[in-house]
């Protein structure tokens, strides 16, 4: 692979199968986007490319079995340029900044906002990992770790220091992280189908014993959203749905969402 502006487009490949999941990478100029990207995909830090360049790489992935097309959007933001291209392009969003640049840890912020506010317009569910690039740079530190931390509490973000110009594994782990993030959001979407039992029905005593398997053991679905939590508010659901079907052998549990709040996850 060549190492400079051609060869970044040499990256890509078109990928076939499995599924697509793109992420968009955003911060000031100079911050290491491209670097993180371009360490990511080959595990070298290249420093000869067309910084003006806003550029989409592929790389495959395998997560739990699942083949996984990634495509990463490079972006380079130009006074007249829209942000939709990416925001309605993106399942997610890496949000980088310098830890030697003050003013790209506020420019971070302008981003999460804007991301935020995406996020309520449009009703989408979307990953953000905040990244503090350069920590190579140490003794040029003007953005501590625990304001990065805080920043990525504030914005519900995952959270990691970096440096692209030294640490693949954990550049890799950010990519990895925020697609892990992705695919546990994109599994929540499923919708629930309908369940039923088909022997006789748990009890509400049963359903509540230490010793039972489990709150859903005897119904059976063909797919359903993983480890949904049972609230006391699904249990008394339940109470009324078997006293409503008392006379049928057969019920189904109203359809529930399972909206599980993102936690927050920092990394060291
Ligand atoms: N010391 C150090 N330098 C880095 C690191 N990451 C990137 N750089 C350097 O910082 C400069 C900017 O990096 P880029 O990857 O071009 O930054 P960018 O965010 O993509 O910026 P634009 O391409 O201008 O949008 C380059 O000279 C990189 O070599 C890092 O982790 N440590």
């Amino acid at each position: 692979m060549k190492e400079t502006m051609s060869g970044r487009k040499t990256l890509q490949r078109n990928g076939s199968g499995g599924t697509e999941y793109h992420i968009a990478l955003l911060g000031a100029l100079g911050v290491g986007k491209s670097a993180l990207t371009v360490k990511y995909i080959t595990k070298r830090f290249i420093m000869e490319y067309d910084p003006f360049l806003e550029d989409t790489y592929t790389k495959h992935e395998t997560m739990e079995k699942e083949d996984i097309t990634l495509k990463i959007m490079d972006t380079f933001e130009k006074e007249e340029s829209n942000p939709d291209r990416y925001l309605k392009w993106a399942d997610a969003f890496i949000v980088v900044y310098s830890i030697t640049g003050r003013q790209s840890f506020e420019g971070a912020r302008v981003y999460l906002d804007s991301i935020v506010k995406f996020q309520k317009s449009s009703g989408k569910d979307i990953p953000i990992t905040l990244v503090g690039n350069k920590v190579d740079l140490e003794r040029y530190r003007q953005v501590s770790k625990s304001e990065g931390k805080t920043l990525a509490t504030q914005y519900e973000c995952l959270f990691y220091e970096t440096s692209a110009a030294e640490d693949y594994e954990l550049v890799n782990k950010i990519f990895e992280g925020t697609l892990r993030e992705l695919c546990r959001i994109k599994e929540r979407q499923i919708p629930l189908q309908p369940l039923y039992i088909t022997e006789d029905k748990p009890t509400i005593s049963a359903l509540l014993s230490p010793t039972s398997p489990g709150p859903f053991s005897g119904l059976h679905s063909t797919r359903r959203a993983k480890s949904p939590k049972v609230t006391s508010s699904d249990i008394k659901d339940t109470r009324k749905d078997e006293k409503d079907s008392s006379n049928t052998k057969f019920y189904q549990k109203k359809p529930t969402t399972f909206r599980i709040l993102k936690g927050f996850k920092l990394f060291n």
